[in-house]
């Protein structure tokens, strides 16, 4: 049956939406937030953004005269909920209240997916979901440690974009993605990169404030000992220290942006562009990007070394892999442990539509949260 859905994934600079009438996409649209845009909101629960975002979300429907009433279904992104096994969720007062209060750990955007998807959902009168959300943990044992009991490795990532495009991959090899060990980097606002094995994501870097690579506004993995230093050193507040991890640590730290597109600009020309907020020489840009590279494909080595080698492909996906430099050069880092396959931007909407549109087929798949 052709049903009419809206999908909302909040992102931590942006906000990707799509409304669609059976196949056929009334619009779909990936919104970017500058710094700028974002500034009034650095500290604060992620709900302070709920006006913002959900006025661009009405204002699109406005737009595109479409009437709430013929919604079928609302279908967000998920964030930190109770950790869980993947699949599609129907969102419930319980939920809302895990997502706004931030009770399991994270006040993300993606948080943001499920509380609209429920209140959009109230005005349209059908009913709203969320699909694998950035809690699904399938990690093997081994990788739950981290050297300290208290403070174990844990499954935070990009999990409806590194399913969708390792199944995708599968399906193109004439195979399916529970048949396969596959190596995925989602490369966004945080950057995570997933070993999977058969259809369980057995390793992962938790990129919300975690492990991994530096990203255009996180700071990944950093020594510890130094850490640990300017945590007590009484220059730093909780708060100040949790913005170096996630918002301005990464190359905006070193550049003075996360607009990777615009520090590429400047690294070939030189020239910046008005109002940009790069701070720091052409060398010293492009030093930044070699190392953001470099460490993902470090990652990417490990997590070959996860899968024991046997790999069947290496997938990018996420704004990054727009660029014309990030895929290649990765690419000649880790081009050789197995076929690489990049799929710039996000496949993160068709995920949705499909997983509501599965939901709404049939009900007996729906998940209930609590
Ligand atoms: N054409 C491009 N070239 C280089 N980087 C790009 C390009 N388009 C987007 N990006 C970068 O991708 C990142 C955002 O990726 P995205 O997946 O949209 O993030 P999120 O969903 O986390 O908000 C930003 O750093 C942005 O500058
Ligand atoms: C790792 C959790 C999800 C995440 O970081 O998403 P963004 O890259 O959109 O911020």
């Amino acid at each position: 049956m052709a049903y009419n859905i809206l999908v909302i994934n909040p992102g931590s600079t942006s906000d990707d939406i799509g409304y669609y009438r059976g196949d056929k996409p009334v619009f779909e649209v990936t919104v970017r937030y500058s710094l700028t845009d974002l500034e009034p909101y650095e500290g604060k629960n992620v709900t302070e953004q709920l006006p913002l975002r959900r006025k661009l979300i009405l204002d699109y429907l406005l737009d595109h005269k479409v009437p709430l009433k013929e919604i079928d279904a609302v279908i967000g992104r998920g964030g930190f909920i109770r950790a869980m096994e993947g699949g599609v969720y129907a969102v419930n007062d319980q939920m809302v209240s895990d997502l706004e209060t931030g009770r399991y750990g994270g006040i993300h955007p993606s948080n943001l997916g499920g509380i609209l998807a429920k209140e959009i959902a109230q005005y349209a009168g059908c009913p709203s979901f969320i699909a694998n959300p950035v809690v699904i943990d399938e990690l093997q044992p081994v990788a739950r440690y981290s050297g300290m009991p208290e403070n174990p490795r844990i499954s935070i990532f990009h999990a409806l974009s590194q399913k969708r495009v390792a199944r995708l991959i599968a399906e193109k090899m004439g195979t399916h993605y529970e048949k396969v060990n596959c190596i995925v980097c989602h490369g966004g606002g945080g950057i995570t990169v997933g070993a999977h094995r058969q259809g369980k994501v057995v390793d992962v870097n938790n990129g919300y404030e975690g492990d991994g690579p530096m990203t255009p506004q996180r700071s990944g993995g950093t020594p510890n000992a130094g850490l640990v230093q300017m945590c007590f050193s009484g220059k730093y507040t909780l708060r100040d220290i949790r913005l170096k991890l996630r918002g301005k640590g990464g190359l905006v730290a070193y550049t003075g942006t996360s607009d990777v597109k615009d520090l590429e600009e400047f690294i070939r020309t030189g020239e910046k562009r008005p109002g940009s907020l790069i701070h720091c020489t052409r060398e010293e840009a492009k030093l930044a990007e070699d190392a953001m590279i470099y460490q993902i494909s470090k990652y990417i080595g490990s997590m070959a070394v996860v899968l024991e080698g046997k790999v069947d492909f290496i997938a990018l996906t996420g704004g990054l892999m727009h660029s014309k430099i990030i895929p290649q050069e990765i690419s000649r880092y880790v081009g050789w442990i197995a076929p690489m396959y990049v799929f710039p931007g996000s496949e993160e909407k068709d995920a949705l539509r499909d997983a509501a549109r599965r939901a709404l087929d049939n009900p007996k798949i729906v998940k209930q949260y609590s």
